[in-house]
């Protein structure tokens, strides 16, 4: 049977939008942040159309310097890319300024999604050296701990970004949606406010299958993205046995069932890579059955691992904080 690749492949969002289901990952390490230039023009020579930023990565600026590249030359035009970027909690409350870095950063005037990147809020703590936009991206206080803003409301982000949504004289945005937000934070703003997200992006692979969330989200008609696909740094997912037994049985790579592994269930996936021979072949797209994504499933029941679980999200519940230093 002849497959599309993943990125020929497209799912309509909740609100009629269409995005294409593999994304580019670009939260580079910050030693090697010049280099996402490249990897995003790599990635769209290769076929991808979705790129996923954030305002806190500090690779907005590169993209944007792609991005033009991309759009003098007349390799794509803005409509034929899919852009994402997200707000961070130290700009809980200055969703609209946020949205304007990013939009100057990158040199669009519009995002296609626009991402609560946590739900919690920092306090805005001055950092002039290693800040973004002079503020420290994971204020902590003398002993290490996170400092959030006593007054903040994680609500009040997704209302201020739904205001931007619906304004409409104002076009910064096509669709709006969530980051790393468990089932009852989904509740509350399906309970509470007029727009539903588009998506909750999140940690996700199979040795983390959310398989609640992903039931929740699809019964709202919510998209789920996979973050840290390949298990993040490393790519220590590729090593998993049964993924390994899955390429070996359809004649492919590692990276191509871990993939294919959100897309054949309905889900997006931004796998991150700089290096362009990786990024051309982070493409292949396989038809997985419905026993193989069971039993990918599984390996979560057995090996459960979150990659991602830094020591300020520990008050998300869900997430432990196992990144705490003690001091
Ligand atoms: N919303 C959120 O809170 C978060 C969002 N993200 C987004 O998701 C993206 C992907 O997640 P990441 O944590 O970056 O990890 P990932 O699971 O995409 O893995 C990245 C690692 O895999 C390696 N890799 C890529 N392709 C490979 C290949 N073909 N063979 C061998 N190694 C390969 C890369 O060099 C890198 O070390 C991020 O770049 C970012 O855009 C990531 C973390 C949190
Ligand atoms: O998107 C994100 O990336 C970093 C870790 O890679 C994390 O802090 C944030 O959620």
């Amino acid at each position: 049977m002849l497959h599309p690749q993943a990125t020929e492949i497209s799912f309509k969002l909740n609100n009629g939008v269409s995005v294409p289901a593999l994304g580019l990952g670009t939260a580079s390490p910050a030693d090697r942040f010049s280099e996402t230039k490249e990897a995003v023009k790599a990635a769209i020579k290769a076929g991808y159309r979705h790129i996923d930023t954030a305002w806190c990565y500090g690779t907005e600026p590169y993209i944007g310097e792609a991005l033009k590249e991309l759009f003098q030359e007349g390799e794509i035009k803005r409509s034929d890319v899919f852009i994402t970027t997200k707000v961070w909690p130290v700009y809980w409350d200055k969703v609209s300024k946020s949205l304007d870095e990013s939009l100057e950063r990158l040199g669009i005037d519009y995002v296609d999604m626009f991402l609560h990147h946590w739900p919690l809020c920092y306090a805005k703590v001055e950092d002039l050296v290693n800040g973004i936009s002079d503020l420290a991206r994971n204020p902590v206080d003398s002993m290490g701990n996170p400092v959030y803003d006593p007054k903040g409301d994680w609500l009040k982000t997704y209302m201020d970004m739904e205001r931007i949504y619906l304004d409409p004289s104002d076009n910064r945005v096509r669709a709006i949606g969530v980051s790393n937000y468990p089932i009852e934070y989904l509740q509350k703003v399906l309970d509470t406010c007029k727009v539903k997200p588009v998506v909750n992006q999140i940690e996700m692979h199979p040795r983390l299958p959310q398989l609640e969330l992903n039931k929740f989200c699809h019964d709202h008609d919510i998209l789920l993205t996979a973050y840290s696909p390949l298990g993040s740094n490393g790519a220590p997912n590729i090593k998993l046995t049964l993924v390994q037994e899955l390429a070996k049985k359809y004649s492919t790579s590692a990276n191509d069932i871990l993939i294919s592994y959100h897309i054949r269930k309905g889900n997006l996936v931004i796998p991150r890579s700089l290096n362009p021979a990786r990024i051309a072949t982070n493409v292949g797209f396989v038809f997985l059955t419905k026993e193989d994504l069971e039993a990918l499933d599984s390996v979560g029941k057995t090996d459960p691992y979150r990659y991602i679980d830094e020591d300020f999200a520990a008050v998300v519940p869900g997430f432990a904080g196992r990144d705490k230093v003690v001091g």
